[in-house]
């Protein structure tokens, strides 16, 4: 053929191409971001968010108001100043009296404002036994393969910044029979955990810290077990571990729950109102754990400290919560950030950091700031595959309304959760009038926030514990340290303010393994609230809107939303479009099932003939039975639903008991 002619076909088929790719990249555009205007403007926001990037290098003048900023956003202005009352200060306070002149924060009291707040849940030893009873099903375990992992731990040394790549070692840690738990390791598990076998990542670290005295950063899964991780060292090795702990409530809890399995431990603090006793057991030797706050180390802790080394075998330091270290994680505080003070204390004791939720850039911040020695870098992957994820806008009608087309059923005469379900709001207020309008509709909850009496909260997480509540309506207050593995419902009322805040928060939900639901409904007002409080409290103004812009995209977002939070961590994406994911998930795969049916009715059918009805219906049928309603029928369905919510529902658990069985 001739080349003139060969080029001209080339140059024809290369526009033809063009333009089919663009068909796609159209489609594809529609798919999966259908609200192209709110993107842009998200987009344009992050544009200007980018610019404003520079001024917020962490200052330790501004991570001080930051410190007091994130506490009164999430916790008090958030729910305390639309009540107008801001005297709940807590009566349990760990920060002595010049530390907090120190800081001068109003933050400072506001965080322990919170602890008291949650703290005095406490005390539930029988429930949190049977919390520790319960054994996941190891083939529903929330972990990547080992190999992937490892895969990951590489990903991330590459990904360092220049000043974390000095303390990154490139570690494979893979578990065969040689460095695998013995026979002794399995005892102690068993006899004084309860439990037949580590997890994977547990081990690893575990293994890390008692043959190689290694530092470690590990991010972990919610409800993954990572306080496994720093108590068995001590109880195995027979020495102390020193546990830095943010809140006064967990340490409560773990104190109690470890003394209940006859592992001898405390804590240290002004929650203790016998530390001169304390420290004496502790000295001799009477302890494996000793729990104490970051305020504590950075105070009066450090003599204390010093001698401990002096007089006893401290085998570990473990940094419970520790994105709280990083400024760019969402719960920055400040006494964090002086950790670093412990490398310098007790240089030959290795150093656990563990969070749930951390970025990149908070992993390597935390590795920075608490001068960890290349450190054994573990995540068990942020994916919660029993976690299903749906975000609805709230319809204004009447919030029982949303909770009845989308989280409730109607049985017995009356609207009921399908399991324990927490229902966060962002201010307390709120909490009380859904918790009564939803009981006026013969639902079973309690309200539960930082204003009410330190007794009726401990009885009302007791009720929720024991399953005498079905649900709790809550502010953040009930957060942190919530074990309760068969929490099926995750409801927020109103959106979090950043994607890390939003994955804790859900991480409540379905610690046993079990199917769970993470529902948002949402508001352009609680954007407006959220924005309201970043001016007012402060601080930096960047970082915060930064991560208000990447939940309001999560919110908005029309691709897989399992993916969007994995990519927000880094972590690997799992395949999109399968079901039992989320929300956005269902509608593609239905979209799927429509075009197939429609491609697969002009395939089979002659050009003079129509699609035959009884085709047409058994591909709806089954259209229906996975997704409740065929697409046409989608609108008109919705606005029945409005109009006869419970019959829609009664149809609904039919359609899902099928699916089930
Ligand atoms: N090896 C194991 N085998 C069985 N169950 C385990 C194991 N390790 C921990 N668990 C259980 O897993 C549950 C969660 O553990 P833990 O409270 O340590 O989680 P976590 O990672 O701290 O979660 P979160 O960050 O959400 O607080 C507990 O009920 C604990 O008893």
């Amino acid at each position: 053929m001739d080349k003139e002619i060969v080029n001209e076909f080339k140059s024809e088929w290369k526009e033809e191409d063009r333009e089919a790719v663009t068909q796609v990249l159209i489609t594809d555009n529609i798919d999966n971001t259908l609200d192209i205007n709110a993107l842009e403007e998200l987009n344009s926001k992050e544009i200007k968010d980018e610019n404003e990037k520079n001024d917020t290098k962490p200052d330790q003048k501004n991570e001080h108001c930051e410190s007091d900023t994130d506490d009164i956003l999430d916790i008090n202005v958030l729910q305390e100043l639309n009540s107008k009352e801001i005297e709940n200060k807590n009566p349990i306070n760990d920060t002595k009296p010049d530390e907090t002149n120190e800081n001068s924060l109003p933050g400072t009291d506001d965080i322990l404002d919170v602890n008291a707040l949650e703290e005095l849940n406490s005390k539930e030893i029988k429930s949190k036994n049977v919390i520790n009873d319960t054994k996941p099903d190891r083939t529903n375990e929330h972990s990547l393969p080992e190999n992937v992992v490892n895969e990951m731990m590489l990903e991330w040394n590459g990904e360092t910044s220049t000043d974390g790549e000095k303390f990154v070692q490139k570690t494979q840690h893979t578990i065969d029979d040689e460095n695998g738990p013995t026979d002794d390791h399995m005892r102690v598990l068993n006899e004084y955990f309860g439990h037949t076998d580590f997890r994977p990542m547990q081990w690893s670290i575990i293994s890390s810290i008692i043959h190689e005295k290694q530092d470690n950063c590990s991010i972990m899964a919610t409800g993954y077990g990572k306080s496994l991780c720093y108590q068995f060292p001590p109880v195995y090795l027979n020495g102390v571990a020193i546990v830095i702990s943010p809140l006064i409530s967990l340490m409560q809890d773990q104190v109690l729950a470890l003394t209940e399995a006859g592992i001898p431990a405390c804590y240290l603090g002004s929650a203790n109102k016998n530390s001169a006793e304390t420290e004496r057991q502790i000295f001799e030797n009477r302890y494996r754990l000793v729990y104490i706050t970051p305020e504590f180390v950075d105070g009066s802790g450090q003599p204390l400290i010093r001698k401990m080394r002096e007089k006893l075998k401290i085998v570990l330091v473990a940094v419970d919560e520790a994105h709280c270290v990083s400024f760019w994680g969402h719960d920055f505080r400040f006494t964090y950030r002086k950790l670093q003070v412990i490398k310098e204390m007790l240089p030959e004791v290795p150093i656990l950091a563990v969070t749930a939720t951390a970025t990149t850039k908070v992993r390597d911040d935390i590795i920075n700031s608490l001068k960890l020695i290349t450190p054994l870098l573990t995540c068990s992957g942020f994916n919660r595959p029993n976690l299903y994820f749906a975000v609805f806008k709230k319809s204004f009608m009447n919030v029982c309304d949303d909770f009845n087309t989308h989280v409730m059923e109607y049985k017995d005469n009356k609207w009921t959760f399908l399991g324990p379900t927490i229902i966060y709001c962002l201010k307390k207020k709120e909490a009380e009038d859904i918790s009564y309008k939803l009981n006026k509709r013969g639902a079973n909850t309690l309200p539960y926030h930082a204003g009410l009496d330190l007794d009726l909260r401990k009885s009302t997480h007791m009720s929720f514990l024991k399953n005498r509540v079905e649900c709790i309506v809550a502010t953040i207050a009930y957060g942190m340290g919530i074990d309760k593995p068969d929490v099926r419902n995750v409801v927020h009322y109103g959106t979090s303010s950043s994607i890390e805040g939003y994955y804790q928060e859900v991480g409540r939900a379905g610690r046993d393994g079990r199917p769970a639901r993470c529902v948002c409904f949402y508001s352009q007002e609680d954007f407006d609230l959220h924005r309201y409080l970043v001016k007012v409290s402060g601080g930096n103004e960047g970082k915060k809107e930064k991560q208000l812009l990447c939940q309001e995209k999560y919110l908005i977002t029309r691709e897989c939303r399992r993916n969007y939070i994995l990519r927000h961590f880094n972590d690997d994406e799992v395949p999109a479009n399968q079901p039992n994911c989320c929300d956005n998930c269902d509608k593609m795969i239905a979209r799927k099932l429509n075009d197939l049916n429609f491609t697969q009715n002009l395939n089979h059918t002659k050009p003079n003939e129509l699609p035959k009805r009884t085709k047409r219906s058994s591909t709806e049928e089954i259209y229906e039975e996975t997704f409740e309603t065929s697409r046409r029928s989608r609108f008109n369905n919705h606005i029945l639903n409005m109009m006869f919510p419970e019959q829609r529902r009664r149809r609904k658990l039919v359609i899902e008991v099928k699916i089930d069985v």
